[in-house]
Formats: C-alpha cells, sequence, structure tokens
C-alpha cells in the first residue's frame, strides 16, 4: 500500500469497514465457537473456568498520538489486556476490540492499529471475536476486552498472600515512565522547535518499553513448569508501590520492600540519571512495566532463584508492621501510592 494513499471510512461505511478490518482474521482456539459476524460471539472452555478483564485506552490520557505509532498502539492495547489475563495465573484466549474515532483517520490508519493488534493475538494464541465500531467528535478511543480459561480455581487473587511469603516482580520497573519522560520532553522541544529533529539516540530500550510492552506469557508458562502457584498476584500498571499496597491492603498485611532489590534497568538507570530524576522513584511511581507483582511461599525460593527474570523485592509482614520501604542507606519509609491514578494530574 502507498505511503500517501488515503481511503476516507465513508467510501466503506460502518459495516464495509468491520469486514475490511476483520475479514483476513482466522480463529484458531477451540474454545472459539462462533467468532465476528453475528449478534454476539460463543466460546465454550471445555470446563475450565473464564477469567475476564477489560480496559479502556483514551487518547490524550493513555497515549499521545504524536509520538504512539497506530501499529504499537493497537499491540499495546491487546497487551495491556493480556496482562491482566496472565496476572490471575490464566490463558488469555479470545479479545473483543471496540474503537471509536473521528473523520481524521483513514482506513489506512486503522489498517496499521489492527496490524498491531493481529501481531499481538498471534503472538500469544488469542482470538478476536468481536467489538464495535462507532465515531467519536473528538480523539480516539479504544476499549479491549480479554477473556481467559483457568483449570477450576486454579486462579490466584491480590488478597490470599500469607505473613513470610517472598515479594517478587518480573523483569525490571520504572522503564516505561522514563520512556514516557523521554517521549514527553521531545515533543515540547518539537513544538517550540519543529525544525529539531527528536533525539532518540541510544534510548531504543526505554522507549521499547512504553510503547511496546510485553505482557509476561513467559512467567505463567514458568509458574505451570516448575509446579510452582503464587499465593498472591498482580500486574504493574500503575508503579510498584501502589500494586504493593493493594496486595497488601487486599491480604490484610503489611510488608517489607528493599531498595536495593529492584530491578531496574541500566538502560532506564542511564536515562533517569539524565534527566535528572532517582531511579527508585521511577521504579515505585513510574507505571506502565506490565510486569507481574506476585508472592511466593518461602519454601518455593530455590525454584526460582535460576530464573534471571524475576526479583525478590521484600516480603510480607503483619499488618501492624505497616507497609515499609527500606532505602540503601539503611532508612526506613512508610510506602506510599504516589503511582499513575487517570484523576490526579
Ligand atoms: N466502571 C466500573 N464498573 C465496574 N467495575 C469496575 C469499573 N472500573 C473498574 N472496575 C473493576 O474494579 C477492579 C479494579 O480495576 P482497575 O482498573 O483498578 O484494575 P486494573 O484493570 O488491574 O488496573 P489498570 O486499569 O491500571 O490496568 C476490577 O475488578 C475492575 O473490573
Ligand atoms: C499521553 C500519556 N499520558 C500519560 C501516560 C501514562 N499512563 C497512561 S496509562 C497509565 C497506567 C495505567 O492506566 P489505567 O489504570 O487507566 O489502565 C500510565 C502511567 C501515557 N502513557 N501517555
Ligand atoms: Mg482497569
Amino acid at each position: 500500500m502507498s505511503e500517501n494513499t488515503r481511503t476516507e471510512i465513508s467510501s466503506l461505511g460502518e459495516f464495509g469497514l468491520i469486514e475490511h478490518l476483520t475479514k483476513n482474521f482466522e480463529t484458531h482456539n477451540a474454545s472459539t465457537v462462533l467468532s465476528v459476524g453475528d449478534d454476539a460471539a460463543v466460546i465454550d472452555h471445555f470446563g475450565k473456568q473464564t477469567v475476564i478483564t477489560t480496559d479502556l485506552l483514551i487518547e490524550g490520557i493513555h497515549f499521545d498520538l504524536m509520538y504512539t505509532p497506530l501499529k504499537h498502539l493497537g499491540y499495546k492495547s491487546v497487551m495491556v489486556n493480556l496482562s491482566d489475563i496472565y496476572a490471575m495465573n490464566a490463558t488469555p484466549t479470545q479479545i473483543t476490540v471496540s474503537v471509536a474515532f473521528s473523520n481524521r483517520f483513514s482506513v489506512e490508519a486503522l489498517d496499521e492499529f489492527y496490524e498491531g493488534i493481529y501481531v499481538a493475538c498471534e503472538k500469544h494464541g488469542v482470538d478476536l471475536i468481536g467489538g464495535d465500531t462507532s465515531s467519536s467528535q473528538k480523539g480516539f478511543i479504544i476499549s479491549v476486552t480479554a477473556i481467559g480459561e483457568v483449570a477450576p480455581d486454579k486462579f490466584v487473587k491480590r488478597s490470599t498472600a500469607q505473613k513470610g511469603d517472598l515479594i517478587c516482580v518480573s523483569g525490571d520497573v520504572g522503564g516505561a515512565f522514563l520512556g514516557l519522560t523521554l517521549m514527553e520532553r521531545e515533543k515540547r522541544i518539537y513544538l517550540e522547535n519543529p525544525q529539531i529533529q527528536p533525539d532518540l539516540e541510544g534510548e531504543d530500550y526505554i522507549v521499547g518499553r512504553l510503547l511496546k510492552p510485553e505482557a509476561r506469557k513467559d512467567i505463567i508458562e514458568f509458574f505451570a513448569a516448575n509446579d510452582i502457584v503464587p499465593t498472591s498476584m498482580m500486574d504493574v500498571s500503575d508503579g510498584v508501590s501502589s500494586e504493593i499496597l493493594h496486595l497488601c491492603r487486599q491480604s490484610n498485611l503489611g510488608c517489607n520492600i528493599y531498595e536495593e532489590k529492584l530491578p531496574i534497568h541500566d538502560a532506564a538507570r542511564k536515562a533517569a540519571f539524565k534527566f535528572g530524576l532517582d531511579p527508585t522513584v521511577c521504579a515505585l511511581s513510574g507505571g506502565e512495566d506490565y510486569e507481574l507483582i506476585f508472592t511466593l511461599k518461602q519454601e518455593d525460593y530455590d525454584k526460582i532463584t535460576l530464573n534471571e527474570e524475576i526479583a525478590v523485592i521484600g516480603y510480607m509482614t503483619d499488618i501492624e508492621e505497616g507497609c515499609k520501604f527500606q532505602t540503601k542507606g539503611g532508612n526506613t519509609h512508610p510506602i506510599t501510592a504516589q503511582g499513575w491514578n487517570a484523576f490526579v494530574k
């Protein structure tokens, strides 16, 4: 397709557009009984339990199209939802995708967005089984619902951590927030002086963390292969400190977290220093890492030491102990939720 082609959505109409966007996608899961094209889809998880989650992505709140390629946005919209399914220790099987957009969007633009959606679906073995398409006066609005399956009662909640359990985080944290800080800085520079080209040299890692997060399917597979069932789990969307407080509150426990144990990527640490930010604050309060945070029984410690993708950052305590953070210097502070909150600017 030529770069300059612009097909108006009105030339296809709503139904023509839906047909255009979905016609080449085949379903792969046995659980997908009926897909796009009827009043509703039908799924059958054959005796397993069904897990369901939904998340909205709103232009200007969750993403900025000035620096977010549509293909990446499609991919990320799926990933943030799959991340919630994995956070239940479940396997995603289907998604629905609903979109609303203004006439500033062309058929080619939506094609790009759907390319990203399909790449994410293929990577995670998920079927797109429906959605809704509408127009919006201003801004691009995306709502994705993800459905998954889990063996009966094998899902992992936020509220079931026990005193003494180890608190673990997958991958590394803080990178996406630094990617966002970089993109917002470059955007500001560009708006002030459009002749200046963005300087993203050497920053691929943090930009990648923001624009193409990976839902941690591998961690759930590692649990299954090693007979590990976390005692509680959630994904890191709003920031580690905010998520730890959710686990503690819902499990009626306190915790001790150690600064020196926080997994921070070298590229993120370097970027933080460049921007005059504290990497620890970015790791605790930056959002959108889409890593998993979970608790494990202490006897499972040996099983995870060999997995370099899992860091133990602390342990659960009695509720009376409170939620505490110990700095590298040995000082102890109460943990406060300074993570992302859509209603606090
Ligand atoms: N408008 C709503 N109506 C009903 N339930 C809601 C609504 N908004 C959120 N919830 C429910 O509240 C709970 C917490 O939702 P929340 O969005 O905070 O978590 P999350 O989706 O894991 O986080 P994030 O949105 O940051 O990824 C979930 O059970 C969710 O289904
Ligand atoms: C333009 C722009 N503004 C802000 C952010 C940061 N941000 C968006 S969503 C989110 C956490 C999860 O949100 P939710 O809880 O709503 O799912 C964070 C930290 C961004 N990426 N782009
Ligand atoms: Mg949510």
